[in-house]
């Protein structure tokens, strides 16, 4: 299929509690788009989760920061748990309790992080 965006270029728009959550269908055809992403529904929440690999603590900390500060710029915040040689990153969009196309967005804009 002929893909014609960038998500991790795309601007994240600002979410609108009325704002439609993806349905499961537009969540499969993006998730092709980010590799090694994974759907996963906690506490009846449709959620992004990765988990990236580091060789020690203080640069999982470096990348948890380049996130931090990646999220602030596009105002879509991720959860994040940083560990020695590990940061799992989970994304949803709290306004409507799902997923929008701003967390594939955040997705893609962090895998472009961590490879530099
Ligand atoms: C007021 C502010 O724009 C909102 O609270 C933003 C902040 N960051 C956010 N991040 C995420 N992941 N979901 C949101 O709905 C959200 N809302």
């Amino acid at each position: 299929m002929n893909i014609d965006h960038d998500l991790a270029t795309e601007t994240c728009e600002a979410c609108r509690k009325d704002a439609p959550r993806l349905t499961a269908q537009q969540i499969e055809t993006l998730l092709v788009e980010v590799p090694g992403w994974q759907w996963k529904k906690a506490e009846g929440i449709d959620r992004l989760e990765k988990e990236y690999a580091f060789s020690n603590f203080l640069t999982a900390l470096a990348f948890t920061n380049k996130v931090g500060e990646m999220a602030e710029k596009r105002d879509h915040h991720p959860d994040i748990l940083t560990s020695w040689g590990r940061v799992k990153l989970t994304w949803y969009t709290h306004a409507i309790g799902g997923l929008h196309r701003n967390d594939f967005r955040c997705a893609a804009a962090s895998d472009q992080l961590y490879n530099g």
